[in-house]
This record gives C-alpha cells, structure tokens and sequence, in this order.
C-alpha cells in the first residue's frame, strides 16, 4: 500500500480511480455527467461569455464533488447500518438533500445564462 503511493505522491491516479468507481456504481453520477457534458457543448455553442463559464464551472463541479462526497456517505452509512436504522435513513436523506440543493442551484445558473439566448434564437 505504501509502495503504491509513492508512486503517485499527489494521489491523482487514486483520485481517477475513485471518479471510475462512481461512475461504474452510481447511477445518477452518470447523468450528472451526462448532463454536463450537454451544458458545456451548449456553452460552446452559444459562445457564452467568460463570466458565464465562470459560473456554469462552478455549478457543474459544485454538484459533481457532492455526488461524489454523498457516494462516500451512503458507503460509509451501508457499512455502519447493516440493518434499517432512523439515523441511516436521515444521514442518506440529509446528503442526498445535500447533491438537490447544489442541482437546483446549477438548474437555476443554467435558466439565467442559457434561456434568455434560446429564447433570442426562437424569436
Ligand atoms: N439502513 C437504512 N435504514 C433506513 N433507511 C434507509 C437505510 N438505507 C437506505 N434507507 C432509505 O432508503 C433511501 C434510499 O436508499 P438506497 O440505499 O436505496 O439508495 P441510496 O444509496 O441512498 O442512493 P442511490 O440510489 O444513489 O444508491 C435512503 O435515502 C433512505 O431514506
């Protein structure tokens, strides 16, 4: 285990790996990327301005980090619970609350910048 790290002292391959693992077990990480990959496309395609990027940027990694940070929750709350517990279902509805409030944020950034101009070509 050491060995390994050394190898990789900033731990960005385990960090990928980490990224693999979500996407392969989590469902909704995949349409978060998904979804982002259609934002960024979309921002391409309308030549949002820099500011805009800005903000898209942060939407999309602010929901993508608490994917992954309410991934590592709901893993640690299986270990710890193995049976039906009050506190599992709040800690798993709490951080899933957690991704939703991020998401309804990022759908909010996403009406600001990208209504206005489909509404601009529609017209
Ligand atoms: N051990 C538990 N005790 C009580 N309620 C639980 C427990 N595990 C899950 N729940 C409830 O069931 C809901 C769904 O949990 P489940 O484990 O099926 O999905 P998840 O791991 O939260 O999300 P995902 O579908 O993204 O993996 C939780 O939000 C919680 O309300």
């Amino acid at each position: 285990m050491k060995n390994k790290r050394s190898k990789d002292p900033i731990g960005l391959g385990f960090a990928l790996t980490g990224v693999m693992t979500a996407l392969k077990t989590e469902f909704n990480m995949r349409i978060h990327l998904i979804i982002m990959i259609v934002v960024i496309l979309s921002g391409i395609l309308f030549h949002i301005s820099v500011l805009e990027w800005l903000f898209v940027m942060l939407a999309i990694g602010f929901v993508l980090a608490l994917e992954l940070v309410n991934t590592v929750i709901e893993l640690l709350t299986d270990e710890l619970f193995k049976e039906e517990h009050e506190t599992a279902k709040n800690i798993k509805d709490i951080s899933a609350a957690a991704v939703l409030v991020a998401a309804i944020f990022a759908a909010i950034v996403g009406v600001i910048i990208f209504l206005p101009k489909v509404i601009y070509i529609l017209n």
